[in-house]
């Protein structure tokens, strides 16, 4: 479990433990499906918010992913915080509109193995991978260019090592499935996305793959949306908006992915701190969750209202 002074945080338990409190607060509102299981087994689970929540409706779907990495646990407490913000403030207006006339899907952790490891021992070990033999990026493992570009490393003991094949990890398949299970009548229906991660504090956009701004599968007016969004989140919380690439170069990224296969306007956050210098900066102490998470809230609205234009 978490060292003492971060309790804060919610291991794997105790975030299935909330979500299930939040499905049983509010039954009309939300509900919980499985995107899989996790090399190790466990359940990977999908939290809906809409209204008429058992009600697949004509409404833009927009998904927020947290923890792909394992020892960013400040992500998971993201996606917990737009869980709680979106249920427990139903009677807010601004919230309500969202609500209403939306389906948001939220993944507090993609990589359930990889984060349990990191804490298990009760001293943070800087894992980063999920626990498939030496451990795999998850993602370096989504199949869109996988391995193309040297983004990714294919020695198995590497930080950034892409698996043995695309979808080789059972995480960023489950991830896959779910997302092409969002395609009705030929349309895929998540219109935008984030996957959140730490640290640096960045707004990121596709592609990771080149540094070119336009490529095959990204138009100089898609790219331009990209930066144009970004930005404007950006501005909100104090993040740098740039391109991933411009960052270092990427392959099998779930971004990459998420643009090139679905077309989903799909961005990473690089969570607080700025810059901390090495491991330190994962774990930021329990009592930043609140202000950092919050930060965060005009950019998921900016999201949200993106995803019906
Ligand atoms: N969270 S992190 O690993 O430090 N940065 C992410 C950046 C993701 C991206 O550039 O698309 C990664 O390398 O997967
Ligand atoms: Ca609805
Ligand atoms: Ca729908
Ligand atoms: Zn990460």
């Amino acid at each position: 479990d978490f060292p003492p002074g971060d309790e804060a945080y919610h291991n794997y338990d105790e975030m299935v433990a909330e979500l299930d409190k939040t499905v049983a607060d509010h039954p009309d509102i939300a509900s919980k499906v499985s995107a899989g299981k996790s090399f190790e087994g466990r359940d990977i689970p999908v939290l809906k918010i809409s209204d008429n929540v058992a009600t697949d409706e004509d409404e833009p779907e927009v998904l927020f992913d947290c923890n792909q990495h394992a020892r960013e646990h400040l992500t998971t407490e993201m996606c917990l915080h737009i869980a709680q913000r979106f249920t427990d403030n139903y009677d807010d207006p601004a919230v309500k509109e969202s609500v209403d006339n939306r389906e948001i899907w939220i993944v507090p952790s993609v990589n359930p193995d990889g984060s349990t490891y990191d804490v298990a021992s009760g001293e943070y070990q800087g894992w980063r991978k999920n626990r498939q033999d030496q451990g795999t990026d998850v993602n370096r493992n989504w199949g869109y260019l996988w391995g193309c570009c040297g983004g990714s490393s294919d020695d198995p003991a590497d930080e950034t090592y892409r698996g043995t094949e695309a979808w080789s990890s059972p995480e960023a398949a489950a991830m896959r499935d779910f997302i092409d299970s969002r395609v009705v009548g030929g349309t895929q229906q998540i219109k935008a996305a984030v996957d959140f991660h730490t640290y640096s504090e960045l707004v990121l956009w596709p592609f990771g793959h080149t540094s070119d701004d336009v490529t095959e599968g990204m138009t100089q007016e898609e790219y331009d949306r990209f930066a144009k969004v970004g930005t404007e989140m950006a501005q909100t919380n104090g993040y740098t908006p740039q391109q991933s690439s411009d960052l270092y170069v990427t392959d099998g990224d779930s971004l990459d992915w998420m643009w090139g296969q679905h077309k989903i306007l799909a961005f990473t956050f690089e969570m607080y701190p700025s810059s901390g210098g090495g491991l330190d900066g994962f774990y930021p102490p329990g009592d930043v969750i609140e202000r950092e998470t919050a930060r965060n809230d005009a950019a998921v609205d900016i999201l949200l209202r993106e995803a019906g234009a």
